[in-house]
């Protein structure tokens, strides 16, 4: 009987078929799985792909897909979609973006970034860190951005604007256009090199700047890069596997030794920098000397010199592409705003009077006006365009019954949340003076919120301002005709790049 149900059925073809059903099966067993939770979604059209592919595959935008979702959800708090095969919450209401962020930061604490030490040694540091170990990082790094840390590194940010300045001023000789994203890009690995690393990094003098060709390649925009990053979330075996590294082995040995090398220096030579290289030394310093007995080391992190190499890198990652790309939009919008420009001009001028013309750090802090200017083009164009949170505990959404068990991922879009019109009237226009009024909590995120947020907010700001300050003092910036607005974005990039990049033509003031 078997004999013969087998020559019916297990013909090649059937055989073949089973297996299709099969991997159909797995590849979509998923895909009920907000369904059965009774969480509005959308269902996916293809097997394994999810909802993400077109971003995964770089076919669409992050910011352009994730409208689409916000969209599909309209009228509702949250919404389910897959990346890949992996369910993740897309939560549009402000209210429960606050819960996740701030009020029940307990059962959010990570972002889900998977990391294999072997394959990336650089990748220990704050953005990656989970649970305890992240919770002390943290708490041993936040000194690093206190206010008068970061006063003492005023006079490195005018020094560097200065270069900016006159950089900028040899196009202007010979009367050509500046693409903005590549000259800030140039100028902010100079304040980190500066500032995080202590290093003349040349990048604005220097055509061949090492640190510069090095920034490149990390934010080169590239469909394999995009991949991976999607594949380290949902298959981070899989990448271990195929040894599919985060950073290429010439960055990351370019960084260890120059860090090392750098370290060693001063400790030999007793060289002192106000850098985060030397704040981070320091702290490494204070750990020898005070022993931690008797806590588990999945608790803490002690502070060596790979924790240091991993952590200045991330400064760097995490610090120069982000103000490069914010300094460019807001760039193409006073281009685009020649009234806003002059009156963030006079501005300028009316609080250095004060200041007997010295661009002082409680100058700056003093210039609100730029700092609106900052705010309206961080809700226009923030370059972390989302951010992703991990449920480490069991969690009730609240006012639902819907249990979110432990590892499910959360997505915040905060590029749509800022962009909504509930929120900020015609969000099409730069209006920087909508930023004096209150705004809705939970809509605003361009740093994310909460324990977690940018640790390098008030540093990335206070670069920001002061190369600002400068750049209006002397000179006028309208839009060159090579600049593709309204500006579309690259759907290979991470952060928000645009395509053709920000071609600007200046003129001297003075
Ligand atoms: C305009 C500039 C910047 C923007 C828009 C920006 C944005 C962000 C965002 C959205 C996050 C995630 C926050 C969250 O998940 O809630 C983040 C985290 C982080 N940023 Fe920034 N950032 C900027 C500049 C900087 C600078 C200059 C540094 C360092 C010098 C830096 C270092 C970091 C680090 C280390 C984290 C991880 C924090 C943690 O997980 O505890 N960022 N940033």
């Amino acid at each position: 009987m078997w004999w013969v149900l087998s020559q019916y059925f297990l013909t090649p073809l059937s055989l073949l078929g089973l297996v299709a059903l099969l991997i159909y099966y797995y590849g979509t067993n998923t895909y009920n799985y907000w369904k059965k939770k009774g969480v509005p979604y959308i269902k996916p059209k293809f097997p394994f792909l999810g909802n993400t592919y077109e971003v995964v595959f770089s076919l669409k935008a992050v910011i352009d897909k994730q409208l689409e979702f916000y969209n599909h959800f309209d009228g509702q708090r949250f919404g389910g979609i897959f990346s890949f095969k992996a369910p993740i919450l897309f939560i549009k209401d402000p209210e429960l973006v606050e819960s996740v962020l701030i009020k029940d930061f307990t059962s959010f604490y990570n972002r889900g970034m998977k990391v294999d030490l072997k394959l990336d040694p650089l990748s220990a540091h704050l953005v990656n860190l989970e649970d305890k170990q992240w919770k002390s990082l943290r708490q041993k790094l936040t000194p690093t951005f206190s206010s008068g840390k970061l006063k003492g590194m005023h006079q490195q940010l005018v020094d560097c604007s200065e270069a900016l300045v006159e950089y900028i001023c040899n196009h202007v000789e010979k009367s050509e256009p500046i693409e903005a994203r590549e000259v800030m890009a140039k100028f902010s690995t100079d304040v980190i090199g500066s500032c995080a690393f202590g290093l003349n990094t040349n990048a604005l003098k220097d055509p061949d700047s090492e640190f510069r060709k090095m920034g490149k390649k990390i934010f080169q925009p590239s469909f394999k890069t995009r991949l991976r990053f999607a594949m380290r979330v949902q298959y981070p075996q899989l990448v271990s596997l195929l040894r599919w590294k985060g950073i290429s082995e010439t960055l990351q040995k370019f960084f260890t030794s120059l860090l090392n090398t750098t370290m060693e220096f001063r400790e030999k030579n007793n060289v002192f920098r106000n850098d985060f290289v030397q704040l981070l030394m320091e702290l490494k310093k204070q750990e020898s000397e005070k022993k931690i007995n008797g806590v588990p080391e999945t608790d803490h992190i002690i502070i060596d010199d790979s924790v240091i190499v991993s952590n200045a890198f991330v400064f760097f990652v995490a610090g120069f592409e982000t103000t490069a790309s914010t300094l460019g939009f807001c760039l193409y919008e006073l281009s685009l705003h020649q009234d806003v420009q002059e009156q963030a001009y006079q501005h300028i001028l009316s609080v250095l009077k004060k200041h007997g013309g010295e661009i002082t750090y409680d100058a700056v802090k003093e210039m609100t006006f730029l700092n609106q200017i900052f705010a309206e083009t961080l809700r226009m164009h923030p370059p972390a365009s989302e951010l992703r949170r991990i449920v480490t505990k069991d969690y009730l959404i609240p006012g639902t019954k819907l249990m979110l068990p432990k590892d499910s991922r959360i997505l915040i879009p905060v590029h749509s949340l800022q962009n909504d019109p509930k929120y900020f009237p015609e969000p099409e226009k730069f209006k920087p003076e909508r930023f004096s009024a209150d705004i809705r909590k939970g809509t605003y995120l361009p740093f994310g919120d909460g324990p977690r947020i940018c640790i390098g907010r008030r540093f990335a700001k206070m670069e920001m301002h002061v190369a600002m300050v400068k750049l209006l003092l002397n000179y006028k910036f309208s839009l060159n005709s090579k600049t593709i607005s309204p500006l579309i974005y690259n759907p290979a990039a991470f952060l928000l790049v645009p395509v053709g990049g920000i071609w600007l033509d200046v003129q001297k003031r003075i």
